[in-house]
């Protein structure tokens, strides 16, 4: 890796830039790329086609801007460990403005060191265990739901799950909370903006996406000062462990080690929107790969209904029980890396600088192309370096403690076998959703 740094440092003005097409005056290919989002296929299909006709690292034009997309593994991993900081992290224009200008996945390079060392204290094991406890019980309701449904929509059931266990985790927000199903519906339009055309008239997508953001700042505004206002209150919660070490510092200008109001709030929505839909897309293609592999599910079955495992469906899971789940776990990961759920990893290059051979602008957008590389074995699911999943133990422990739940309570049958993916989605997620038949297994688990 450490060679292909050097490489990718070294400059040269007599290099060829990489192949591909500029496609028409100033719109460059951004109708084609516009058209794969709008179809069945999805965007991923407008690389995979340049990617065909020309090689590993390929140029193009879009919203006006080159972008070069890679795919060799170590090309990627050199780029993504960034060791010579020739990179930064750059999300298209119109994401940047739904997720806020101080989300972790739009800030500069020096304010995203602070506010990611601020975030990952709440990654901690502790809180993980407290997180895969609520999970656990939220899983072991909704699918207690499930037996008189008979068909569910596995995507559908997913996103309400994952989002409440955000919710939860996040802010302590619970299913009777008024605000719960506001802020549903405001993630929702800022998720399907995020790839839409940055037109701001009432009627575009891009538009109703701001709104949405706008409304969701103001429930979250509400919040914030509500705990401000009844300091006495007790929440364990990202939110407030961030409020905490705000209050306790302030004020803000005399030390900057405090996160602002506007870093807090921005990251907040980064933090739903990153693994909302990104773990429920993950689980609804799990439900579906297992459906197409029997042996595997017949394997799963044996590791989780072995009378030695009973413990586990008594009780609450915990982190060392998912530990254990060794077959469960290679699921997972396999899931991950045929879904690539996040298919490109978007960077900015901030020097001229070389790239396989290729002569590489500054300014110009690299983006890592993960789907390709995913059929690498050394795949990188959750990235890597410094923007590596912050959350990537938490969608492991979601996927693990869903599958571990469904299929010691359900046989279920795909009915749709389509394989369509959404369109304007920017995470890999299935156009059917993924229609299951349920048969409960037994009576006695935990979810009866
Ligand atoms: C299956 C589910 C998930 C997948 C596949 C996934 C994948 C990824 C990937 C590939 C990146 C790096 C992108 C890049 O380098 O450009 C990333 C970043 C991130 N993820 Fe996840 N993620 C998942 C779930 C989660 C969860 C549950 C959270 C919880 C909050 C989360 C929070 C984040 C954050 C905050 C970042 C930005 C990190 C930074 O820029 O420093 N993700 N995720």
């Amino acid at each position: 890796i450490r060679n292909i740094s050097h490489r990718i440092c070294s400059e040269s003005t007599t290099m060829a830039t990489p192949p591909g097409s500029e496609g028409f005056p100033f719109i460059g290919e951004t109708l084609h790329f516009m058209a794969a989002i709008n179809s069945s296929k999805g965007f991923y299909n407008f690389v995979q086609l340049r990617r065909l006709r020309y090689g590993s690292c390929f140029r193009t034009n879009i919203f006006v801007e080159t972008h070069v997309f890679v795919s060799s593994t170590e090309s990627a991993k050199a780029i993504l460990n960034n060791d010579l900081g020739k990179f930064t992290k750059r999300y298209i224009r119109s994401i940047g403005e739904l997720v806020g200008h101080h989300s972790l996945l739009c800030a500069s390079r020096h304010t995203h060191k602070h506010i990611r060392s601020k975030l990952t204290n709440l990654f901690s094991t502790t809180s993980l265990s407290m997180f895969i406890k609520q999970f656990d019980e939220l899983i072991v309701k909704t699918l207690r739901g499930w037996e008189t449904k008979g068909t569910v929509i596995v995507l559908d059931e997913a996103l309400k799950i994952t989002f409440k266990a955000m919710c939860k985790t996040l802010m302590s927000l619970d299913c009777e909370d008024e605000e719960l199903e506001m802020l549903e519906k405001d993630v929702g339009c800022v998720c399907e903006a995020m790839l839409a055309f940055p037109l701001k008239f009432p009627w575009t997508r891009f538009y109703k996406g701001l709104q949405g953001r706008e409304r969701f700042m103001k429930t979250l505004e509400k919040i914030i000062n509500k705990r401000r206002e009844n300091p006495q209150e007790i929440h364990e919660d990202f939110l407030q462990h961030l409020l905490t070490e705000d209050d306790e510092t302030r004020p803000d200008d005399q030390n900057p080690s405090s996160l602002s109001d506007e870093q807090i709030k921005d990251n907040i929505l980064t933090m739903i929107i990153a693994g909302q839909d990104t773990t429920a897309s993950a689980i609804t293609w799990m439900v579906k790969y297992l459906d197409e592999n029997v042996d595997v599910l017949q394997k799963l079955r044996k590791e989780h209904l072995a009378p030695a495992k009973n413990a586990w469906n008594h009780s609450n899971l915990t982190l060392d029980d998912l530990n254990h789940m060794s077959y469960a776990s290679k699921v997972v990961k396999e899931t991950l890396r045929m879904a690539s759920i996040v298919p490109w990893f978007p960077r900015l290059a901030l020097e001229d600088c070389e790239i396989q051979g290729y002569k590489i602008k500054r300014g110009w957008n690299v983006n890592v192309d993960s789907r390709s590389i995913h059929h690498d074995p050394t795949f990188i699911a959750f990235g890597a370096g410094g923007r590596t999943c912050l959350g990537m133990n938490m969608a492991k422990a979601m996927m693990l403690v869903f599958l571990h739940r469904l299929i010691t309570t359900y046989r279920w049958e795909v009915i749709d076998s389509d394989t369509s993916v959404e369109k304007w989605a920017l995470f890999a997620r299935l156009r059917s959703g993924c229609p299951i038949q349920v048969t409960r297994v037994r009576p006695n688990s935990a979810a009866s």
